[in-house]
């Protein structure tokens, strides 16, 4: 296999919506989840998402799953290897998108443009801090992450204090100047000895200009805006020879049972269950109980195998930020965390095993967990659900073709999920 754009992603919700924003700008593209193995029958595409589920580990961990995918994606012919992490720079004081930057800037030089903006679900970067529909990053939803709560909206100071090099900015002005005005500003940056700028970004078209400059160098660090600049620079640049397959004829119909296991806390996953249970059955899990044995989990899929014959059901680990507080004071965050992650996974793979073929998953960690638990290697990238969420269409796992779709915590409408269902077939 031989590709132009690698990428990195630091989560597979995240992997599959840079999968769709290169897709849709015109890029033949295959999700693998981590390295694929060589025996994996792969489309012929022009990028290649390597998912990892490194956001949340320690940061040396990620960095080595990192590199491994780095050399990987270079050695299949990868001029340019964005780093994929999250639109609203999900990460803490410890990392990991300064060590992992760091460490793959080492062999790639500098400075390396860093930015999460992504106009279209509404995450803009001005004068380096991070704004989500509108509201600082600090004041957004994010405050109140489970796992990295964010309380700095100034990127320049939340990268500086995870990142082993120096970090400079490249203002909107600058930005606006257009291509020759960011190399300029650039070139002064590296001779400060700056080696990662975070990177205003307010429209696309500032992140044409972002995409261009970047794909000079051999690496990036953002989220899908910046994967778009990259799509479409590397289009413009005429080494696109063919062009991507409609997306609704990569897929097509698996049949099967459906159902929707969310794990996410975001404001967005709460106000889409609550909406779907206006029109379909949705089992609240007790995280206490799921905590505390297996009965939680037995009975969750026992009330499944009562009901999904007859249509779509969802069930929730989901809970709002004072009730997770809870969870978390008294069973730790990473403990509580992962086990609510492990039997999520659980019940999603038991729901696959009665016939699930058509499977929504909320929440990043959560559809990293469930996706491993399934053995699923890779995906082609079907149409676009919401901003960032496409059908996803398994290939290689064992339990035959299937259509997934992995939303990010914060993404979709109130009716999420029932627009999702309608597009799986
Ligand atoms: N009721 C709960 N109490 C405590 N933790 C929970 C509860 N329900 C889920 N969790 C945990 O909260 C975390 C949610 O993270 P996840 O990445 O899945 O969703 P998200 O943060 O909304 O999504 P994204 O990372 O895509 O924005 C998971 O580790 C999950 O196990
Ligand atoms: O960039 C985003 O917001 C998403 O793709 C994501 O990474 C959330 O997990």
């Amino acid at each position: 296999m031989t590709l132009l754009l690698g990428a990195i992603a630091d989560d597979y919700t995240g992997a599959s919506d840079l999968a769709n924003t290169f897709t849709k700008n015109g890029l033949r593209t295959v999700q693998t989840i981590g390295i694929p193995d060589p025996d994996l029958p792969l489309p012929d595409v022009d990028a290649v998402v390597v998912s990892l589920k490194i956001r949340s580990v320690a940061a040396q961990e990620a960095v080595s799953a990192a590199s491994k995918a780095e050399a990987w994606l270079r050695a299949r012919g990868a001029i340019h290897v964005l780093y994929k992490i999250c639109s609203t720079f999900d990460s803490t004081d410890a990392g990991n998108i300064g060590p992992v930057t760091d460490a793959l800037r080492k062999a790639a030089g500098g400075p390396v443009i860093v930015t999460p903006a992504f106009p279209e679900t509404g995450r803009t970067v001005y004068a380096g801090h991070l704004f989500v529909n509108g509201v600082p990053l600090n004041e957004s939803p994010l405050k109140d992450h489970p796992l990295n709560p964010m309380h700095d909206a100034n990127l320049v100071r939340v990268l500086a204090r995870q990142s082993a090099g120096t970090v400079g900015l490249i203002d909107l002005t600058t930005v606006a100047g257009g291509p020759d005005a960011v190399s300029a500003r650039l070139a002064a940056l590296r001779e400060t000895g700056v080696t990662t700028v975070i990177a205003d970004a307010v429209f696309e078209s500032d992140l044409e200009t972002l995409g261009a400059i970047a794909l000079e160098a051999p690496l990036s660090t953002g989220a899908s805006g910046l994967g778009l600049g990259l799509a479409r620079a590397l289009v413009r640049s005429g080494r696109i020879t063919q062009s991507a397959q409609s997306v609704e004829d990569t897929i097509g119909p698996v049949g099967g049972l459906a159902a929707i296991v969310a794990g996410s806390c975001s404001t967005a996953t709460l106000r889409q269950l609550a909406q779907a249970e206006r029109s379909m059955p949705v089992l609240r899990l007790d995280p206490e109980k799921l905590l505390s044995g297996p009965d939680e989990l037995a009975s969750a899929v026992s009330w499944a195998g009562d009901r999904i014959s007859a249509g779509p059901v969802a069930i929730a680990a989901s809970a709002d930020p004072q009730a997770v507080g809870r969870v978390q004071a008294r069973y730790g965050r990473e403990a509580s965390g992962h086990a609510i992650e492990h039997a999520t996974s659980a019940i999603a793979a038991e729901l696959v095993f009665r016939g699930v073929r058509r499977l929504v998953v909320a929440g990043g960690e959560t559809s990293g967990a469930a996706v491993d638990r399934l053995g699923i290697p890779a995906f082609l990238i079907g149409p676009e659900i919401a901003p960032g969420v496409p059908v996803l269409r398994t290939v290689g796992n064992t339990q035959g073709n299937m259509l997934l779709a992995l939303k990010s915590g914060n993404f979709g409408g109130d009716d999420f999920f029932a627009a999702a269902l309608s597009m799986m077939h």
